[in-house]
């Protein structure tokens, strides 16, 4: 079970992103409780991606605040978040050892370090492939590899940028079904996505951004049936491509 000294909620209050002239994230006022898979949506161009690193920290936001509820900035806080990319990025060296070494980096004594590697490795599906070098495992492998990584440190929230978007159905679905095991465990999720099918499987709750704008954030199942926006809609519809 999770400790219930959580960095969660996550707060964004009129959070903002501009490049220059353009502000390509605008007056985002949002609270991620723990618990609830959130997934974001949105067209193409829409600022999930954005949305996604400034809360994870990887950018700052040009006004506004990002603020960890349960922790002040710091090291607690970044040790307690992951991320997963679309494409994993893998060290060059067997599924096993990529684990071992997150965790020496996490300062976990050298004699527990195999013990926990392989604890991560079955529990996504990988026990027998630990010996296997990372970089010739399946996509949908590597993936589930990034995840069994991302979980040997037990963050207390993952966010994941659209993980399936570069694999086959079959695969994209044993990816699915490790992102469930992992907030089985107790972590709360944040993804991107552009499967809609995936979306109404894995939400709790949906953000809907539209041209850099947080337009909706509604529990899924009334998203998905009653979208209260016309820009959601349409987006249902397939007939919101930008
Ligand atoms: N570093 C940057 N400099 C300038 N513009 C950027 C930068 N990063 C992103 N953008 C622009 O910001 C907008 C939002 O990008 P973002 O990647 O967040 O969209 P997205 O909703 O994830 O899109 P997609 O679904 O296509 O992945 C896009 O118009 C993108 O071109």
């Amino acid at each position: 079970m999770r400790a219930p000294d959580t960095i969660l909620p996550l707060d964004l209050d009129r959070v903002g992103f501009a490049v220059g002239e353009r502000s390509l994230l605008d007056g985002i006022s949002l609270r991620l409780e723990a618990g609830l898979r959130t997934v974001i949506l949105g067209p193409n161009g829409a600022g999930k991606s954005l949305l996604l690193r400034l809360c994870h920290g990887l950018l700052e936001p040009s006004i506004g605040r990002v603020k960890w509820v349960g922790a002040e900035e710091g090291e607690k806080v970044r040790r307690r978040q992951a991320m997963v990319f679309q494409r994993p990025v893998l060290l060059r060296r067997s599924a096993l050892a990529n684990i071992r070494y997150v965790l020496a980096l996490r300062g976990v004594p050298w004699h527990k370090r195999g013990a926990q590697a392989m604890e991560a490795l079955e529990r996504f599906g990988l026990g027998s492939l630990a010996l296997r070098p990372a970089r010739v495992l399946s996509g949908g492998e590597q993936q589930r590899l990034a995840l069994a990584r991302a979980w040997a440190s037990r963050p207390d929230i993952l966010f994941l940028d659209e993980p399936t978007s570069s694999l086959d159905p079959a695969a994209a679905l044993s990816v699915e079904m490790a992102v469930r095991e992992f907030h089985a465990s107790g972590t709360k999720i944040v993804m991107t996505t552009h499967d809609l099918g995936q979306a109404r499987r894995l939400a709790d709750e949906v953000v809907f951004l539209f041209q850099g704008r947080l337009v909706e954030h509604a529990p899924a199942a009334e998203f998905f049936k009653e979208p209260r926006s016309a820009q959601a809609r349409a987006f249902l519809a397939g007939e919101l491509v930008y």
